[in-house]
């Protein structure tokens, strides 16, 4: 079975390209759901998160405070260091857990992931597909998905690699640019997939 990774910027469309695999029958891990996920369920880490940004990280009904330690860590490299210090090797243990249940005869998985690259977690995959939309899209998509304003999601994207830092580690690339078909360059990307795994 193959370990497909697929990254990209921050509103670059991962999660809808994603979508449209599943609808092929592809299973994805979504990394940063599971990340979103650890934050709230497991305690040692909510522990942890508390002593490094403060009680109010959290609401009294345990929700995450998300613009609390977003305004933290997304201002201060090295505030964020320790926050994905914390996180990411959960999500490398819940990919392991993840990926032994997924059926032997299935041919390959996608692990979504918005830090495949600067994690390190695409060495741990057979293959890499980076999304790429123009920074104008991305800003829109994000400041309307999520109610943000345009620096604050430059603050993130500051934070991640440049597309032209990812493009020299990727081996495949998705535009997503609105003049391009999504569903069609899915579709030749599914297709070689399964051709490298074809016996
Ligand atoms: C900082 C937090 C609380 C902000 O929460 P918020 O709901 O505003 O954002 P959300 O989790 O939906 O992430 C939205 C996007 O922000 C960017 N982003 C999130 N975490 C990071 C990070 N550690 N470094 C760089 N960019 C990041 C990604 O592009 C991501 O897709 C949250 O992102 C978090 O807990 N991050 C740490 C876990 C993590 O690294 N997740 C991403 C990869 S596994
Ligand atoms: N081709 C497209 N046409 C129209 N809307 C799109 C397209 N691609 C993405 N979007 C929209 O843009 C927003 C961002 O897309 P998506 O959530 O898939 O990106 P992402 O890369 O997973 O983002 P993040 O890194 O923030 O998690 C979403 O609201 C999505 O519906």
């Amino acid at each position: 079975m193959l370990k497909i990774g697929i990254t990209g910027g921050i509103g670059s469309g991962k999660t809808t390209i994603c979508k449209i695999f599943e609808v092929l029958g592809t299973p994805v891990f979504y990394a940063d759901k599971v990340a979103r996920q650890i934050m709230v369920e497991d305690a040692v880490l909510i522990e942890a998160v508390k002593d490094t940004f403060g009680q109010e990280s959290y609401f009294d009904n345990g929700a995450l405070n998300n613009k609390h330690v977003a305004a933290i860590v997304f201002n201060n490299t090295a505030e964020l260091e320790k926050l994905n210090a914390l996180v990411h090797p959960a999500v490398f243990r819940a990919f392991d857990s993840w990926i032994e249940q997924v059926p032997q005869h299935i041919p390959y998985v996608l692990k979504e992931a918005a830090l495949l690259f600067e994690s390190g977690s695409y060495k741990m995959c057979d293959q890499s597909i980076l999304v790429i939309a123009p920074e104008v899209l991305k800003l829109r998509r994000v400041t309307e998905r999520d109610g943000i304003t345009d620096d604050q999601v430059r603050a993130r994207m500051d934070k991640q690699f440049t597309d032209e830092e990812k493009r020299l580690m990727a081996d495949h690339i998705i535009h997503n640019n609105e003049q391009r078909s999504l569903i069609a360059q899915v579709i030749e990307l599914h297709r070689a997939f399964l051709k490298t795994t074809a016996i």
